[in-house]
């Protein structure tokens, strides 16, 4: 039988994580199976301590599973180790994090350039690129600042700009508006759903069922594991699977 549907970015099976620190170990995550495909939005949403960001941090290599299998574009990670990640993540991989994690030594325009340079891109080319992203995602003018300078929305705005220089197939998000106000927040939804839009295939975490909303695809992440999957119906909160509200509804 045919298979027409978008190829698989992302696959993942059987992963398990669990964390050993102080206290009990917590098992952040207890075997989840996934495949994401190309040009999809997949919003992955659940209550505070779920396991979302441990799970975020599997899938683009930042943390190592105890067991199961990740294949990037249908290839295994079974062997990458951490170098190799770091190779694969600057290809293939753009991640947003909370709190931007921008170099604070660096410029805006150096933040930009800095993954494209370590990809090999010539540095006309990454200059070129730098530019046209960050007149795109509203910081011309901004390139000379330094991160410290920018507003909270600025410069996770920067950080989107940096995830996408090298044009990743993938785009994982980890709570992107987690420390933005109501404006910054609606900012970076904007911004994910006109890359979205484009074509861009991202995967994103977040405890807000309003930002979920943003994505045509939701995951309830429940206690380490996926408690629902559900299509979203023209980019409004209806599932067409009965069974995701209770989960939504969930508060930290
Ligand atoms: N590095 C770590 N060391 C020890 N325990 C950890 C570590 N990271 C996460 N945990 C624990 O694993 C569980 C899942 O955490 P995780 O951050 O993945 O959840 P989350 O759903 O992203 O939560 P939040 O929405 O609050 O960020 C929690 O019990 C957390 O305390």
């Amino acid at each position: 039988m045919s298979d027409d549907r978008p190829a698989p970015v992302l696959r993942a099976e059987g992963l398990v994580k669990t964390h050993h620190g102080e206290g009990a170990p917590a098992h952040a995550v207890r075997g989840v199976d996934l495949c994401v495909r190309q040009g999809e939005f997949v919003a992955i949403t659940g209550p505070s301590g779920a396991g979302k960001s441990t799970l975020l941090h599997l899938l683009g290599g930042l943390q190592r599973p105890d067991a199961g299998h990740i294949w990037l574009d249908g290839e295994s990670t079974d062997t990458y180790g951490e170098a190799r990640w770091a190779v694969e993540r600057r290809k293939r991989i753009g991640i947003v994090f909370q709190f931007f994690n921008l170099v604070s030594n660096l410029s805006v325009a150096d933040n930009v350039e800095l993954p494209a340079l370590l990809a090999g891109t010539p540095p006309k080319q990454a200059r070129a690129e730098r530019a046209a992203l960050l007149a795109e995602l509203g910081l011309t003018g901004k390139e000379r600042s330094m991160p410290g300078e920018l507003s909270g929305g600025e410069q996770q705005r920067v950080a989107l700009a940096r995830a996408l220089v090298n044009h990743p197939p993938l785009l994982l998000a980890d709570e992107p508006a987690g420390s933005l106000d109501s404006k910054g927040t609606r900012e970076v939804m904007r911004l994910l759903s006109r890359f979205h839009q484009r074509g861009q295939t991202i995967v994103l975490v977040t405890h807000d069922a309003r930002l979920a909303s943003a994505a045509d695809r939701v995951i309830s992440f429940f206690d380490g594991r996926i408690a629902d999957d559900a299509e979203l119906d023209g980019g409004t909160t209806a599932p067409r699977r009965a069974g995701i509200s209770g989960v939504l509804e969930l508060k930290d």
